[in-house]
């Protein structure tokens, strides 16, 4: 049994090297975020919309622990999630972590174009959107650097994450 948990901030590719990395290996991919959204029955835009940044933790908690995951799969989780709770542990137990790092400067031209769905970046641009993921990363980079693995986000691969984490395709 193989079960690798992509973390790291808004916008490394966790969704993006999920699906390609299963696509390579033949593992199952599940997307918390979209697990999330089928168990509420709405976006995480409009989850946050109706019940705020704290209920939206709680599910997203509940989510990753009682969520029914195949034998061998790779899980995208949401940015935030490594952050609350004792999720972090909780994966680290599981299975592996795995964090796709960037600098700000990268995360922020990504974000520019992918903002709608994400409401912690919602209606920011430009300066004000490098300076907000500045400071939440410093606030976050303690918790994915718990990760079991750390690879950098401008050099990865497909084989390059099969590598570190020792999994093979099927
Ligand atoms: N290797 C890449 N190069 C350039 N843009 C990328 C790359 N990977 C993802 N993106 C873009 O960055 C945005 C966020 O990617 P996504 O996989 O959804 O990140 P996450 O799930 O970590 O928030 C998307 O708009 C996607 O098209
Ligand atoms: O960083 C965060 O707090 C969040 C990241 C999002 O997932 P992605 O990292 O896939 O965008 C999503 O869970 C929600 O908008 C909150
Ligand atoms: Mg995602």
């Amino acid at each position: 049994m193989s079960r690798i948990f992509l973390i790291g901030f808004m916008g490394c590719g966790k969704t993006t090297w999920g699906k390609k990395l299963s696509a390579a290996t033949g593992y199952a991919f599940i997307d918390l975020d979209n697990a999330l959204e089928a168990e509420a029955g709405m976006s995480v835009a409009e989850y946050f919309a109706a019940h705020g940044e704290e209920a939206f933790r709680k599910l997203e908690s509940k989510v990753l622990k009682e969520t029914e995951y195949p034998e061998d799969v790779i899980v995208s989780t949401g940015g935030g999630l490594p952050c609350f709770f004792d999720n972090m542990v909780w994966m680290n137990s599981h299975g592996q972590s795995l964090y796709i790092k960037h600098s700000p400067k990268t995360l922020a031209d990504r974000l520019e174009n992918a903002r709608v769905k994400r409401p912690l970046v919602q209606g920011k641009s430009g300066d004000e959107l490098v300076n907000f993921i500045s400071q939440k990363l410093a606030e976050r980079k303690m918790y994915y650097e718990q990760a079991t693995h750390i690879v950098n986000g401008i050099t990865i691969s497909a084989e390059g994450l099969m590598e570190v984490t020792g999994i093979k395709a099927k």
